[in-house]
């Protein structure tokens, strides 16, 4: 790969959160960039979310939960000591600042949820009261659809601690993305993998993120452009399109990864295809659609009407009876 911008001396630095699921992505991207010829370093990032996941940390009062795994890395790419950030898109705000862009969108994993729990090996089987582990409110919520007698448990870090405090007793069963565990190669513990009908994942779930400069914030203006062309070729237009229709929806509900709901969108039948939930945190109420577009139709135009049909059924009622979640 010869150009000016190609050279050992100033590689593409890549900078990602240290976690090992982070790292599994940003070597990745590294790995197949350097495949294609360019000269690639790794640079690793602590984030205010990093550091929350520490028994003891006391959680800023003034933390809106959304960005904690990403403000340092755009300080970084902002800055000019990285050039590419690589991120769980599920874990990117649905708005970027404008001296951002999202360069390309990868094929998306397995977008699904999964059951991780011995000896039950389905929801169904779990006993009563049995605790499962998850902080998530959309996990919670659709849980308590399902089955309103078990329990939750606090039960964060990342995959390894949890699956660690899972054979530790700490909780009965684990409920967790199967993009994480698939890529960290721990899928034997994975009993069942939730339809996107009985457990909607989250907008933007098993898919990554290759976050830029934008071209109007440059730090040097021909180099950024090389770029944002070298990793142009990840981008994956389907996914794409998914993805940006589900962020639209969650945006149009007002939404962050602290509300329950669910959205998820896949090319079906030369049709695009997209079903989303709504809940009440306790599960108790719950609105959903499953409806589909023509392949022509726009992203943000799907994912505006879908999000409109679910105001039309009741969900902004639902959000609205919501208390300030903390995250
Ligand atoms: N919220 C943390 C997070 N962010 C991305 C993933 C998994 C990978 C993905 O969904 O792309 C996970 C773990 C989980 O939810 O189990």
């Amino acid at each position: 790969m010869s150009s000016e911008f190609n050279h050992p001396k100033n590689p593409i630095r890549i900078g990602s959160r240290g976690s090992q699921l982070a790292l599994w992505q940003a070597n990745h991207i590294l790995y197949a960039l350097r495949d294609a010829g360019y000269h690639v370093e790794l640079e690793v990032i602590r984030t205010t979310g990093d550091r929350m996941q520490q028994p003891g940390f006391v959680v800023p009062a003034n933390l809106d939960g959304k960005g904690i795994f990403i403000k340092e890395i755009e300080e970084a790419l902002e800055e000019g000591h990285i050039d590419l950030a690589v991120h769980s898109l599920k874990d990117l705000p649905t708005k970027l600042a404008p001296q951002f862009t999202l360069a390309a969108i990868p094929k998306r994993a397995d977008a699904r949820d999964v059951w991780v729990c011995e000896p039950y090996w389905s929801l169904n089987t779990l006993p009563e009261g049995g605790r499962i582990g998850t902080t998530s409110p959309r996990r919670r919520a659709q849980l308590l659809a399902l089955r309103p007698d078990v329990e939750f448990v606090d039960i964060r870090g990342n995959i390894d601690t949890r699956l660690k405090k899972l054979a530790a007793g700490q909780c009965d069963a684990l409920v967790l993305a199967a993009a994480g565990l698939d890529r960290l190669k721990r899928a034997e513990w994975v009993h069942h993998r939730f339809s996107p009908e009985e457990l909607c994942p989250a907008p933007g779930q098993g898919a990554l993120a290759l976050e830029t400069r934008s071209a109007e914030y440059p730090v040097d203006e021909a180099r950024d452009a090389y770029i944002r062309q070298a990793v142009a070729f990840f981008n994956h237009p389907e996914t794409r399109f998914c993805v940006e229709a589900e962020r639209v929806a969650l945006d149009a509900l007002g939404g962050g990864c602290s509300i329950p709901i669910g959205v998820h969108c896949v090319p079906e039948f030369e049709r695009w295809r997209m079903f989303a939930q709504v809940l009440a945190l306790d599960g108790e109420a719950m609105v959903q659609i499953d409806t589909d577009a023509a392949l022509d139709v726009a992203p943000d135009c799907f994912g505006q009407r879908v999000a409109d049909e679910l105001k039309s059924k009741g969900a902004l009622g639902l959000l609205a009876a919501m208390p300030e979640l903390s995250n």
